[in-house]
């Protein structure tokens, strides 16, 4: 499937009866992790991780066999404000470290078992600067979020999203100025590690991007257009087809998370698949997990991007299930339970 209006796209979101994960599957997992020999739910976390992928994958024994990391770059006008400590050029280059294999998500995702694809979207051609134009017209935000929803495959067990774009920590804190108010300042932050002055740059940069969109304030899809960019959009059709094909999403940092909060605006439960891998080190990414009414698995003051930090997060729920399947029961151990009480 494909989108060809912003109209179907939002009724996709908001009026398709969404696929519902499996209550039963679920119930089995609990069944057997309070069979197994510790205290019921004394693994706290990875207790609930398998009852979450058990439920999102219908299979009362989850596994993580096939994992897909998708990576989507984009470049982003708005850098041409000194908003990022690093130049634009950076994105193309990162990309061809990504393809030989030099980048920390390529040893992470090696490390974690995962497969790891880098989807290039127009990198030679940057989004307009949103303080003066759109970001991305209709056509290439839908482009955009088409590349994202056509890159998720069924047959995978987790999906990871990461991205690249140099620049992207200012679309993605003004995304969320956008959608959820509050100060400008709560929501940016110094990204790559840019000094104070380029930090009251990014700052007055954000209010000039919202004072120049004020009329789309109310549409989430609009929003996601004028001040976002193209990995941020891919990353929403993504996160989208995940939802309709049930597969569970394991959530990287700041900007990944700022790329799908307008689904959640749109409908809450559309992002009942997804699962926060960390809590990113950006300023704001904290309180957008706390809007999107996410728990992160980590916090590890990593601010890297990449999908870096969901992928580290993956060796925690290789963890829960290494438990949850090697684990002896108390009546395989011939150990007493809990007292009846
Ligand atoms: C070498 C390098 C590798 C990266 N990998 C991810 N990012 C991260 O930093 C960028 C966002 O921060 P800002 O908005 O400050 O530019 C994005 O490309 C993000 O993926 C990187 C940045 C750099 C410099
Ligand atoms: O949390 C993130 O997504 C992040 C933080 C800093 C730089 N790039 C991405």
């Amino acid at each position: 499937m494909t989108f060809s209006s912003l109209q179907a796209l939002r009724e996709a979101i908001t009026s398709l009866p969404l696929p519902l994960s499996d209550a039963d599957a679920e119930k089995a997992v609990w069944a057997r992790q309070d069979s197994l020999t510790k205290p019921p739910r004394s693994l706290g976390m990875l207790e609930d991780s398998v009852a979450f992928l058990g439920r999102w994958q219908r299979k009362a024994k989850p596994t993580l066999e096939r994992i897909d990391i998708l990576l989507f770059a984009g470049s982003h006008g708005v850098t041409a404000r000194g908003v990022s400590a690093f130049p634009s050029s950076v994105t193309g280059q990162m990309v061809a470290n990504f393809e030989h294999g030099g980048a920390a998500i390529n040893q992470l995702a090696a490390l974690a078992g995962a497969s790891l694809s880098i989807h290039s979207l127009d990198i030679d051609k940057p989004t307009g600067d949103f303080t003066e134009h759109a970001a991305l017209d209709d056509d290439e935000f839908l482009d955009a979020v088409n590349a994202g929803y056509t890159a998720v495959k069924d047959d995978c067990d987790l999906l990871v999203l990461g991205e690249m774009g140099i620049g992207n920590t200012t679309p993605a804190a003004a995304i969320c100025s956008a959608l959820f108010g509050g100060a400008v300042e709560d929501w940016t932050g110094r990204g790559t590690g840019i000094d104070d002055q380029g930090l009251r740059r990014k700052i007055e940069t954000v209010r000039a991007g919202l004072t120049r969109h004020l009329d789309k304030i109310s549409d989430p899809l609009a929003i996601a257009a004028a001040l976002g960019g193209r990995e941020l959009a891919a990353i929403l059709g993504a996160a989208l087809a995940a939802r309709h094909r049930r597969v569970p999403l394991l959530l990287d940092g700041f900007v990944v998370s700022a790329a799908i909060a307008p689904l959640h605006v749109l409908n809450p439960p559309i992002l009942d698949h997804v699962l926060a891998g960390h809590v990113s080190a950006e300023a704001g990414h904290g309180r957008l997990l706390e809007k999107l009414n996410k728990s992160p698995l980590l916090s590890l003051g990593m601010r890297l991007g990449e999908g870096s930090g969901a992928a580290t997060a993956i060796m925690i729920l290789k963890a829960a299930l290494a438990c949850f399947h090697g684990m002896a029961s108390f009546a395989e151990a011939g150990i007493q339970d809990k007292h009846d009480t």
